[in-house]
């Protein structure tokens, strides 16, 4: 891409001038965790722009479904694509250039039209606890009440300690922290990438291995969505785009993929890359624990997709098997 930039020097017009001097409009939601995730982006833009400086790029921070949920279980009401829909709009009717997601939050399916066209160096994949100073799951109290309204980290912490009770806990890491000061849950787990990006990592009382909880599809990646027929836009992003975390984040998308659509159940999904050598776990349980799935296998990077669909598919011949032997047994 390097010379295909066609926004170049002050005075290229390819791009509207709506705003005085900017020239990119960003749009997010309006979370702290949002707002720092799309600053990143901004300041990412500017170091590989010579030409842009902070005034050239305006932050536009759009409410979402999501945000204005607060109680009801999110798999509950429609899961994905809560966070995404009303930016989506923005990108549609030329409010914003770019969206920046949180990639976990990224529905597999993108609307006809919008792609992902960058992703950002992954921060740390991992989840932290948190929790009145218990260093690790095993140290928790018996019988203690988690707060968390995660399927998946739900399932995998009842699946190591049967004894947990678990209590849904929602809203932004803000919102999560002040409930869990005030009682209403014993300990949570938050992604680290969250905590680090917030600058409260401190608060994390253990950070879990990925074998003990295995992280949610591109924990931890920035993705920034815009038109396909954009092509001045994807141009400036090219030079922020992180290629190892694309592949990583393809691997486990196309495994979620594969899943979605067949179940409603919790899944985890964590590629890591090791030269040009994919590692790719995955996980599918119950929600209560009481059984989990997994398929782990190796590959070359090119063919991150076929990977994730491969680990997939063997998930749900191996939920089939279960299935079948059940059905005999009752
Ligand atoms: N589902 C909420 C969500 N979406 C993205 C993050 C932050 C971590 C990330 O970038 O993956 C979080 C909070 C959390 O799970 O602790």
């Amino acid at each position: 891409m390097a010379g295909s930039d066609p926004i170049g020097k002050p005075e290229d017009t390819s791009r509207p001038d709506t705003f005085g001097t900017v020239r990119l409009r960003i749009g997010t939601r309006g979370s702290p965790l949002a707002l720092i995730q799309a600053e990143e982006t901004k300041a990412r833009l500017i170091a590989a722009h010579a030409d842009f400086d902070a005034g050239a790029i305006e932050i536009v921070a759009i409410k979402t479904t999501g945000d204005q949920i607060q109680d009801r279980v999110l798999s509950e009401i429609g899961g994905k694509g809560l966070f995404t829909k009303e930016i989506e709009e923005a990108l549609f009717e030329g409010r914003i250039d770019i969206a920046v997601h949180s990639m976990k939050d990224v529905p597999t399916m993108l609307p006809e039209g919008l792609e992902i066209a960058c992703l950002l160096p992954r921060e740390d994949p991992r989840d932290a606890l948190i929790g009145k100073g218990a260093d690790s799951i095993a140290a928790l109290p018996q019988n203690a009440i988690i707060g968390t309204a995660s399927l998946r980290r739900q399932a995998q912490l009842r699946a190591l300690r049967p004894d947990l009770q678990i209590v849904p806990l929602r809203g932004n890491v803000g919102t999560r922290l002040t409930k869990l000061e005030r009682g209403d849950a014993d300990a949570t787990l938050l992604a680290l990438a969250g905590l680090k990006r917030l600058g409260r990592a401190d608060i994390a009382t253990a950070i879990l291995s990925v074998d003990e909880m295995l992280p949610a599809v591109a924990q931890g990646a920035i993705g920034i969505e815009c038109r396909s027929d954009d092509a001045a836009t994807k141009a400036l992003l090219a030079p922020i785009h992180h290629a190892p975390t694309a592949i990583r984040v393809a691997a486990e998308r196309a495994c979620l993929a594969t899943l979605e659509g067949s179940c409603r159940t919790p899944i985890a999904v964590y590629a890591e890359l090791n030269g040009d050598q994919l590692h790719l776990r995955a996980l599918l349980a119950a929600p209560d624990g009481s059984r989990v799935l997994r398929d782990e296998r190796r590959g070359p990077a090119a063919d991150a997709v076929a990977l994730g669909r491969a680990a997939g598919e063997n998930l749900l011949a191996q939920q089939a098997t279960i299935a079948v032997t059940t059905a005999h047994s009752s």
